[in-house]
């Protein structure tokens, strides 16, 4: 694939809530190969940009699109369609699901069967339930999760149910990985091994981009950061370039005049 005709794009992107401007016309550029970070203080709008470009908030100006169609008419499920995918801040796996049944829910826009097939063992919808089941077990076992498949999520400390819903994101194989703090709640240990897994995610093809507040993770494995504040980028560049940055050092440290 072009690693240029892949790009996740937005130009001019102008969100407002009720008069109060939460993003201000961002330019932003999200390319395959690449680990994107995007931080910022609380109530930056770095969930507002998730939303905008997965198509749960419909912003005022500026255009998105991806490999250079705009998706500005297509709705979140359409946008699931072409492979745009996110996770949440808040866990979300189904609590009466196995982890592996849920894993299986990230595969259901590849499954082709019909309704009948839920219902009659036919053939076809039998083979897809296997191969479904075969790759949600592999996708598991990449993470490390295999012995996870059986348990309910709830018999899963928050650590691993959070790789789960990350296996679950990625099992399809997206083309546009959007991960909104994936550390959230997590100990030194689990995110330890959650870095390892995010860094092993990355393909040539894959869009990935990463909200986070966990610097160490930010900074270990994004290849470019944007730092967004009070909806307008203040600065973007390697992680050495944002960590040195000035304005990146006075929004995150505050200075004497603040
Ligand atoms: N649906 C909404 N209605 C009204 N205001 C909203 C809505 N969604 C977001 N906002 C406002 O937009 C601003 C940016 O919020 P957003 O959640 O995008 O920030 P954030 O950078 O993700 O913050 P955090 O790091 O705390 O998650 C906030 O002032 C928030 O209150």
């Amino acid at each position: 694939m072009n690693a240029d005709a892949a790009t996740l794009q937005g130009r001019g992107i102008s969100l407002s809530f009720g008069g109060i401007k939460v993003l201000k016309g961002l330019d932003v550029e999200f390319r395959p190969g690449e680990i994107t970070g995007l931080i910022g203080p609380n109530g930056a709008g770095k969930t507002s940009l998730f939303n905008c470009l997965t198509g749960a908030y419909r912003p005022q100006g500026g255009t998105i699109t991806y490999a250079g169609e705009p998706l500005g008419g297509l709705s979140p499920a359409a946008r699931a369609g072409k492979g745009i995918v996110r996770s949440f801040q808040t866990v979300a796996l189904c609590p009466d699901l196995s982890v592996l049944e849920n894993v299986m829910i990230g595969l259901s826009r590849k499954f082709h069967a019909g309704w009948l097939d839920a219902f009659l063992p036919l053939p076809r919808g039998r083979r897809e339930r296997n191969a479904m089941r075969e790759a949600a077990l592999a996708a598991l076992a990449d993470l490390g999760l295999a012995d996870a498949a059986a348990l309910m999520p709830g018999q899963l400390p928050p650590g691993m149910q959070r790789l789960v819903e990350i296996v679950r994101a990625i099992v399809g194989r997206p083309s546009v990985l959007l991960l909104d703090e994936p550390a959230a709640g997590l100990n030194n240990a689990e995110t330890r091994d959650l870095t390892r897994a995010l860094r092993n995610l990355a393909t040539p093809d894959l869009v990935m981009v990463v909200v986070e507040h966990d610097m160490d993770l930010v900074m270990s494995i994004c290849d470019r950061i944007y730092v967004l504040n009070f909806g307008e980028f203040v600065a973007c560049g390697t992680p050495a370039a944002v960590r040195n940055d000035p304005e990146v050092v006075r929004i995150y440290l505050g200075s004497d005049d603040d």
